[in-house]
């Protein structure tokens, strides 16, 4: 896929969810709007319950909103039927989640073989498992490797199949600084290399460094939006 920084590739306008709890209603997101351009290494930053995962699920095309409009490319998420919200799943997007979710009883190979298996243009689970500098642990199980590792196998497997957007919820959240710091560094690397547009949630403002863009949710909304005009290496940040 050619890299036009001019092109848009989320278009979320009004995005509005409501969740009914019996009595009450939770309003997790309440109109927000963002554009995100091809390429783009995005922070989503905000306190517990300012509505960060559930953005990132309709983006993901794991829960739908409420009310508001959000296009990918020229995919109205809004308005498609299941299935073609499953074929976007399966296709466009890659998932990183705090908890690695690999299966205990399969080498690091063979947990991202289980999506080279099944997707269209896969790269081969070596090659993905040496973007995220495993290649000397493909035959390990995950008990044979720290929560980094782990959680690198679990971005490994998650680009294997070259999806055009990245989206990882806390990938860094049971982690300490150090292991931390190894698992940003594969995603900023796919970032870079790939061109693979990618956003990224977090409690920790440090790591909005190394993104293009900080966007600042409070109860539902966005609060603040910086840009940085250079990104800092990953091996410079401060934690
Ligand atoms: N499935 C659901 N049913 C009911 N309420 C929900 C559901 N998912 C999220 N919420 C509520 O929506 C609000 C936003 O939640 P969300 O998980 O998006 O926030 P967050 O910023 O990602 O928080 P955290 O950093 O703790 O994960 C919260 O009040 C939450 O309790």
């Amino acid at each position: 896929m050619p890299s036009d920084p001019n092109e848009t590739v989320y278009d979320i306008r009004g995005l509005t969810k409501v969740y009914p709890m019996g009595e009450v209603q939770v309003h997790a997101l309440r109109g927000v709007n963002l554009r995100i351009p091809e390429s783009e290494f995005v922070v989503l930053l905000g306190p517990s319950g300012s509505g960060k995962s559930t953005l990132l699920n309709i983006m993901g095309g794991l829960d739908v909103p409420t009310a508001g409009e959000v296009r990918y490319r020229d995919l109205d998420m809004t308005r498609v039927d299941a299935n073609r919200l499953t074929w976007f799943r399966r296709e466009s997007v890659g998932f990183v989640f705090q908890f690695y979710n690999l299966i205990p009883s399969l080498t690091a190979r063979e947990n991202v073989s289980l999506v080279t298996d099944i997707a269209t243009d896969p790269m081969t689970a070596e090659e993905a498992l040496d973007i995220v500098g495993l290649s000397d642990r493909l035959d390990h199980f995950p008990s044979q490797l720290s929560g980094g590792q782990q959680q690198r196998v679990a971005i490994a497997r998650a680009i294997a199949k070259r999806p055009d957007v990245l989206l990882c919820d806390e990938p860094t959240g049971a982690l300490d600084a150090h292991t931390g710091i190894t698992v940003l560094e594969a995603i900023s690397n796919i970032n870079a290399e790939l061109g693979t547009t990618t956003a990224v949630i977090t409690h920790n403002a440090a790591i909005g460094q190394i993104a293009d863009r900080i966007v600042s949710m409070r109860d539902g909304v966005i609060v603040d939006e910086t840009c940085n005009s250079t990104k800092a290496p990953v091996s410079s940040m401060s934690w």
